[in-house]
């Protein structure tokens, strides 16, 4: 996925930054696959384009089977209802003139589903199911915290009954003793609706704890696709090494010591050639500067792109 960063007088792009490339994945029904990655590595980008509310510049997006890569916005409508996206900031995504019981109606009236007594009452099963009382529906977002807001959010994707779901830094916002419970009620919802989720976050610890697979991201590559027990169990690629051993619940347990990167994450503007990580990485060797290291498949649902490992 690129950007034009600069155009020249006439308007055309002169010059592109690359947010993400060669990524390649699925996420299937029931499962929730965790994206992570610092600041600017591409997590976002990846969550919008997979709901193709941007059009990626190169590659292809299906969704149930469909190219949905270059639908027209008339053509993605139908498609819309079963892609939905629970935002980050529950401070930011909700209109504070509307009750919470329209709020979560909303999507449902856009789509023209029930009448309006039933989607009344789909609004209070919706309030029950995320954990709210059904007599909220005539509140307003100001009168409820941070999590309660989040927990609206997550009804109003809920109401139209997605079949895939990206939670962009849904917990990132919320103080830590309210994460663990909306992250427990985004597994019960995955569970209950055999929902697709991709779930993404800069915080391992979070990741780990939701997901069923795990990319790792840097500058825009995937690193490293492996299971969640073999994130904590056996991560191969540095970077991956490196989050884990700085990630407070994973990485102290077991006594391994915190490996400190040096550096910041350069510009996606100007990676760097070979391995893109290489200019921060602890083994890196003269030769990694030469190509970039494809992911290879090291064991069944573990690939690593690093020359050096495993
Ligand atoms: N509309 C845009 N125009 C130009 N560059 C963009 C645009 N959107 C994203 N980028 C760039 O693409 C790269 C990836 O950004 P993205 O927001 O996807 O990363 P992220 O991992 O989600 O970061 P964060 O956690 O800070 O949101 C960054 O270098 C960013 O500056």
């Amino acid at each position: 996925m690129d950007f034009p960063v600069r155009r020249n007088l006439l308007g055309r792009p002169v010059q592109w930054l690359r947010a993400v490339a060669d990524t390649s994945f699925a996420v299937h029904a029931g499962e929730i696959v965790g994206l992570v990655g610092e600041s600017g590595s591409g997590k976002s980008t990846i969550g919008r384009a997979a709901l193709r509310l941007i059009r990626p510049t190169g590659g292809r997006i299906d969704f149930d089977g469909e190219d949905i890569t270059t639908l027209s916005s008339k053509a993605l409508r139908p498609l819309r209802r079963s892609m939905q996206i629970v935002f980050q900031d529950p401070y930011d995504s909700l209109n504070e003139r509307m009750t919470v019981g329209a709020l979560i109606e909303e999507g449902l009236s856009i789509h023209r589903m029930g009448s309006s007594a039933e989607r009344r009452d789909a609004v209070n099963e919706l309030l029950r199911e995320v954990g709210l009382p059904a007599e909220w529906a005539g509140r307003y977002p100001h009168a409820l915290s941070g999590g309660q807001r989040q927990r609206v959010g997550i009804a109003r994707a809920l109401a139209v009954r997605p079949r895939f779901l990206v939670a962009d830094e849904p917990v990132s916002a919320l103080d830590l003793s309210i994460q663990a419970q909306v992250l427990n009620l985004l597994l019960d919802i995955r569970d209950r609706h055999e929902l697709a989720m991709l779930f993404i976050s800069h915080d391992l610890s979070v990741v780990r704890f939701v997901s069923d697979r795990v990319l790792v991201l840097y500058l825009g590559r995937i690193v490293e696709s492996l299971s969640a027990k073999a994130l904590h169990d056996n991560p191969v690629h540095p970077y991956t090494e490196a989050l884990v051993s700085a990630a407070p619940h994973i990485g102290s347990r077991d006594g391994r010591s915190r490996i400190r990167l040096d550096g910041d994450i350069p510009s996606a503007l100007h990676p760097p050639s070979g391995c893109v990580f290489r200019t921060r990485c602890p083994i890196a060797t003269r030769d990694c500067a030469s190509q970039e290291p494809p992911l290879r498949q090291i064991a069944p649902g573990h690939a690593v792109a690093c020359w050096r490992r495993p």
